[in-house]
């Protein structure tokens, strides 16, 4: 059940205690309480997700952010790299956590991904052999919104259709922007090869976006793992509005620390629910480090100035953390069927919400971007001269193209039909974005766009290098795909913060299961990979209780 006020709960004592309601959190309390006898509690910081209709519909997700109260609000500290610009960095304070305003791409990464955390910890439970099955126990591929035939689509042998959070091919027809992506598969095989699915392990080339969308519906973590099936659990209590600030009743059993509960706040007042197996923190990439390091659970050097008794001197606590740096480019096109078709009619735009509360079909029923393109740099490039290739092997992108039918993410620049491609980037990243900008160039070059294309909003061909740097360095925003704030590293390993169970050195019953273990950030978004680890950790915990 999911409470509102602390005062509805029957008690403050439970098994597990679960800290942050988020994507890996909801999938963990589900988990443990397919087993009667767990009883589970559930702290989150933020509001109920129930009734959010901008969460709910998938094309109206952008009225999530900005001061809301779905937000944590966070902005960055200025950024060096990026003309030392403050830039906002979305978290959701809302039960599902990101994955209740996030854009919805279902992508897991490479197989080698997955091998290379393998080998980082020491774990084959890592591997991708092993966690595609536990991808498989999150995912229920559905139906696409508008039911159409998805055959060629995809390839059903990857997918399941048996997990908890619905994944579906785009909903809605968009046929000149559809047609013409499609061939330039064709008319630019090299650089450009269709890949029938790219979340085989094997994502190189350009395929149909996949999403995390069912019925025309967002699937969070909220509305699948906590779907009223579950909810009516006896054994699962889920209190919003709780917000855990650390860890308490720390002792010693056996060298190691074991801590009985957590502290947390409701309005003005202070709780404690203690946890007599185990608590995990699930608070995200952010949030985890926080309560870590108020739980005295850190780098002492930093810990000790701010007036913290150290509890266990973990240096890698919030240290090292990856994202993606992400901007737009957009091409003026000369179709109409495109997003602004919709933004910038109100007469459609109300149309197409009618349409959506009605059946929840047409194009209020998926975000704008319909296909992606997984692409590595040429191997000639004359930055391996100077970088290490940082990719985690030969089936892993440096790059990620985003293709759009409208401006998508990016600010419309006046009235228009409008097509975009958003550049998500890893690493030694201006040269990699410039790359990307580049890729994306030639393939609205190919053939099948010269009838349509009008030409650029900016001007950035025939620039120098460094004119290009400074629109990059200007333009960039995070992919918010923040991941490596409390890393797993192999069980004798001095540094990093759990070990491959995703239990914190030196403590007992304490794990952290969330998107911070990451060592290295996957080449994808990162909520299906979330969903994986969290399925995984679940998984553990079950076998050291049961
Ligand atoms: C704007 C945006 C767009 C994105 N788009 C995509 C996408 O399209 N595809 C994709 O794969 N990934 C995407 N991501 C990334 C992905 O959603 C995240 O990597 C993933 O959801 C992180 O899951 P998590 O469980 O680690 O954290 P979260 O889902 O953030 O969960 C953490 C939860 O803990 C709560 N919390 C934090 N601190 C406390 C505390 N002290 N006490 C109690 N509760 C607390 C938070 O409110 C939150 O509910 C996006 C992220 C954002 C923000």
């Amino acid at each position: 059940k999911v409470y509102e006020d602390v005062a509805q709960l029957p008690g403050l004592s439970y098994d597990f205690i679960v800290a942050g309601g988020g994507t890996a959190g909801l999938v963990v309390a589900n988990r443990l309480t397919e087993n009667s006898k767990f009883k589970v509690l559930v702290l989150e910081a933020g509001v109920s997700n129930v009734g959010v209709l901008d969460s709910e519909i998938p094309f109206l997700v952008g009225n999530l952010f900005g001061p809301t109260i779905y937000e944590w609000n966070y902005t960055t500290t200025p950024q060096s790299g990026l003309n030392g610009r403050v830039l906002s960095y979305p978290r959701a304070h809302m039960l599902g956590g990101c994955s209740s305003h996030n854009g919805m791409v279902y992508s897991r990464g490479s197989a080698d991904d997955f091998n290379r955390y393998a080998d980082l910890t020491g774990e084959p439970g890592w591997s991708w052999d092993q966690i595609l099955l536990y991808f498989f126990k999150n995912e229920k591929i559905s139906a696409p919104a508008d039911h159409h035939n998805i055959q060629g689509q995809f390839n059903p042998s990857v997918h399941s259709t048996k997990g908890v959070t619905s994944v579906s091919l785009p909903g809605f027809d968009w046929p000149i922007f559809y047609h013409k992506v499609l061939q330039t598969t064709k008319e630019l095989p090299e650089e450009f090869p269709f890949n029938l699915d790219t979340n085989s392990g094997k994502p190189l080339g350009l395929g149909w976006r996949q999403s995390t969308i069912g019925d025309g519906t967002r699937s969070s973590s909220a509305t699948s793992y906590l779907a009223s099936e579950f909810t009516q659990r006896e054994n699962l209590h889920v209190l919003v509005h709780a917000q855990v600030s650390q860890l308490v009743d720390p002792s010693n059993v056996a060298g190691k620390v074991v801590f009985g509960g957590v502290r947390f706040s409701q309005g003005a007042s202070q709780f404690t629910a203690k946890a007599t197996k185990e608590i995990i923190l699930s608070a995200g990439t952010v949030g985890t480090p926080n309560i870590l390091m108020h739980s005295g659970i850190g780098d002492q050097t930093i810990l000790k100035p701010l007036g913290i008794p150290t509890v266990l001197d973990l240096p890698s606590v919030g240290k090292g953390v990856q994202d993606h740096p992400f901007f737009s480019a957009v091409w003026s096109v000369n179709f109409t069927q495109t997003l602004e078709s919709i933004t910038q009619n109100t007469t459609r735009f109300d149309e197409a919400f009618a349409e959506w509360n009605k059946s929840h079909t047409g194009p209020f029923a998926m975000l704008g971007p319909t296909h992606i393109a997984w692409l590595r740099l040429d191997p000639n490039s004359s930055i391996f001269e100077n970088f290490t290739d940082p990719s985690a092997g030969q089936d892993t992108p440096h790059i990620e193209l985003s293709f759009s039918p409208g401006v998508g993410l990016a600010p419309l620049t006046g009235p228009g039909n409008f097509l975009s491609i958003g550049v998500v980037a890893s690493d030694f990243d201006l040269f990699t974005l410039r790359e990307a900008l580049k890729s994306a160039q030639r393939f609205f070059k190919a053939p099948v766009w010269q009838d349509a294309i009008i030409g650029p909003t900016q001007n950035l061909e025939n620039i120098t290098t460094d004119a290009l740097d400074a629109f990059i360095r200007n333009a960039v925003t995070p992919s918010s795909h923040l991941v490596g704030s409390a890393v797993m590293s192999a069980r004798d390993a001095e540094d990093g913060v759990v070990i491959p169970d995703l239990l914190i050195k030196g403590a007992r019953a304490l794990r952290i299961i969330d998107a911070s273990v990451f060592p290295i950030i996957p080449s994808a978004h990162t909520q299906a990979a979330t969903y994986a680890v969290a399925e995984r950790a679940a998984d553990l915990i079950k076998q050291r209780w049961m």
